[in-house]
């Protein structure tokens, strides 16, 4: 079986790549430090797989911890999660950004190369269009000046990995620009675990229904949108993760030297008050919300065009909006004392 490194493989994104990996017959290879995630998810996705997890805790940053994963399983790839996300903590503290998010992704790619590893796919984000003068967004669209370091860092790792490649460094690379990752494993056994408040709509719309959050505000109704509310690409975790089996098998197939980047949304835009009814409908539940002032810095309108990714990689989405609102609140109801 091919042993691929998940750095950050106990986060949300990551734990549902293994999941996807393994039905793709991959070895998944899990490297954390759980500065974001808890470690009973290792359990959790042993219990969706029906098998032992491989597992390390460890820095991604630190050339031991990989030496030492690498002499007990040798792994051909890597899919590069591990990094901070926050953006408004990243404009705080943006050295602990660039360090961990930019810095993580030197390390690693010295390691590849020096153990001959050649096949990387990277977790970038739609962040680095900003926000764009037409829509949908192709892979081409102009990206923009950063709005947070957090955003920056992704711009970065894009450069510094088409840098990396032009240098003639045999590895082949795939960055994923990832539209709005929701939903959970349909099984609720993982989902997203945010850190306090949730920054992010859907987590913030499930703590709301829980009773956790009094109410949640949608932030600002007088955009030039359908209604006013900010319009966003969603996209199910689970067809977010098995986007990365795809590129992984595209890589196999490249020469040495060679960089790719694909957008992975829906190719629709959904709005903030689209999915409060949404999930209200699907859920058969009421939100209690009221309309705020705008959020500074916020993205008006985005989704992306999914052409290349349906195209080059054959990756089409499988689950629907509805899919996504219905399993994100089954795995807010299934949160217990041991994961939250
Ligand atoms: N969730 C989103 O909306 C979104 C959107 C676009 C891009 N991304 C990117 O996708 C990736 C995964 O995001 P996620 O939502 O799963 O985040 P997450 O925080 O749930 O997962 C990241 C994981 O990496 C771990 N980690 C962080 N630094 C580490 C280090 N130095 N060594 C080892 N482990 C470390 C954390 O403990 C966590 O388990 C990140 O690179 C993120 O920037 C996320
Ligand atoms: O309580 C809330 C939370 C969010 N929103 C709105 O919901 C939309 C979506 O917001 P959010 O879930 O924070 O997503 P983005 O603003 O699109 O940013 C996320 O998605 C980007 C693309 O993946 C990543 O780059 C960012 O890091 C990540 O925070 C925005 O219009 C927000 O104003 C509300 O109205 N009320």
């Amino acid at each position: 079986m091919k042993k691929i490194l998940i750095t950050g493989g106990a986060g949300y994104i990551g734990s549902h790549t293994a999941v996807e990996l393994v039905k793709a017959g991959y070895e998944p290879i899990i490297l954390d430090d759980f500065s974001n995630s808890n470690p009973n998810v290792i359990n959790r996705l042993s219990e969706i797989l029906g098998k032992d997890v491989i597992y390390f805790e460890g820095d991604c940053n630190d050339k031991e911890v990989l030496e030492s994963v690498y002499a007990a399983h040798a792994f051909e790839g890597v899919i590069h999660f591990a990094a901070f996300k926050a953006v408004g903590e990243s404009t705080q503290f943006p050295l602990k950004y660039y360090q961990n998010n930019v810095g993580s992704l030197t390390v690693l790619l010295d390691f590849m190369q020096q153990k001959g590893v050649k096949n990387i796919v990277f977790s970038s984000s739609c962040t680095v269009y900003g926000q764009p003068d037409q829509l949908p967004v192709t892979e081409e669209t102009p990206r923009k000046d950063a709005e947070s370091p957090y955003g920056n860092t992704k711009k970065i790792c894009e450069d510094i990995l088409v840098d990396f490649v032009k240098s003639k460094a045999k590895v082949r690379v795939v960055s994923l620009r990832y539209f709005n990752p929701v939903g959970a494993h349909p099984s609720a056994k993982i989902g997203e675990l945010p850190n306090g408040t949730p920054n992010n709509l859907v987590p913030f719309v499930t703590q709301t229904a829980a009773g956790i959050r009094e109410k949640i505000t949608v932030f600002g109704d007088d955009y030039d949108t359908v209604d006013g509310s900010c319009i966003r690409d969603f996209i199910h975790v689970m067809d977010l993760a098995n986007a990365h089996v795809k590129a992984l098998a595209y890589l196999e197939k490249q020469a040495d030297c060679f960089y790719d980047v694909f957008n992975v949304g829906t190719g629709n835009g959904n709005s903030v008050l689209e999915i409060i009814k949404t999930f209200e409908k699907v859920n058969d539940l009421k939100l209690n919300y009221t309309i705020g002032p705008r959020r500074p810095g916020d993205v008006v309108k985005i989704w992306a065009d999914t052409q290349k990714i349906n195209q080059v990689l054959g990756w089409y989405p499988q689950y629907s909006l509805e899919d996504s609102l219905r399993d994100s609140w089954n795995w807010e109801k299934s949160l217990s004392g041991e994961l939250a």
